[in-house]
């Protein structure tokens, strides 16, 4: 049987373009949809396995990246958005007819990852993003209903994709998160 990840991944994933400067974010809804200006490329692409970000429908992972606060401006129909859950870190501001979680922000400044956007770049038409470099949160998916014995294929798939697979996010990130905790406490 074959395996499924993301659309974008499946489809073959593409370079991103050089001097790619970002592009709009467009929500599912046929008409009046929520649309989001990004001006900048996204980092840190890759697919979360985890059930609070948004997946595209049929897909078994969420595509996300970030981008400073600062390129993201709502430019249609912010009537629509609406925080999907008020408690968590990153704050999923949805539209409210379709489900598309349009981008997702931390409002705390203490938090390691405050003045990044979270985004799914599929949302928009452009070519050029960067494309996933990895897998976070990969055993997340046994929460969605992944039967547990296919993570052994899942995990090698994901490898053979070049997105090498973690059960939590990437060495690169862990440690920024670490860092930023080691200054927090003064350790460092
Ligand atoms: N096993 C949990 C993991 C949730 C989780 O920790 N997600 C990560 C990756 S998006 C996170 O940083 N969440 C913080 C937040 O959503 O505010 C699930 O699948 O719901
Ligand atoms: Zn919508
Ligand atoms: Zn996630």
């Amino acid at each position: 049987m074959s395996i499924t990840i993301h659309p974008s991944v499946d489809k073959g994933m593409t370079p991103a373009a050089d001097n790619f400067s970002g592009g709009t974010l467009r929500c599912k809804c046929s008409s009046n949809p929520v649309e989001v200006s990004v001006s900048s490329q996204c980092a840190h692409n890759h697919v979360c396995g985890c059930t609070m970000c948004w997946k595209p429908e049929g897909a078994t992972f969420a595509q996300i990246a970030v981008v400073p606060r600062d390129s993201v401006k709502v430019s249609q129909n912010e009537d629509k958005l609406k925080v999907v859950n008020e408690s968590a870190a990153i704050q999923r501001h949805a539209c409210n007819e379709c489900g598309a979680h349009m981008y997702g922000r931390i409002e705390d400044s203490g938090h390691p990852f405050h003045g990044l956007d979270f985004i799914h770049t599929e949302l928009s038409d452009e070519d050029g993003w960067e494309p996933p470099q990895f897998a976070a949160f990969v055993s997340s998916i046994i929460e969605a209903g992944t039967n547990p014995d296919k993570m052994g294929e899942i995990r090698r798939h994901l490898h053979d994709q070049g997105l090498e697979p973690y059960d939590c996010l990437s060495p690169t990130l862990m440690d920024v998160i670490a860092t930023h905790t080691a200054k927090q406490k003064g350790v460092l």
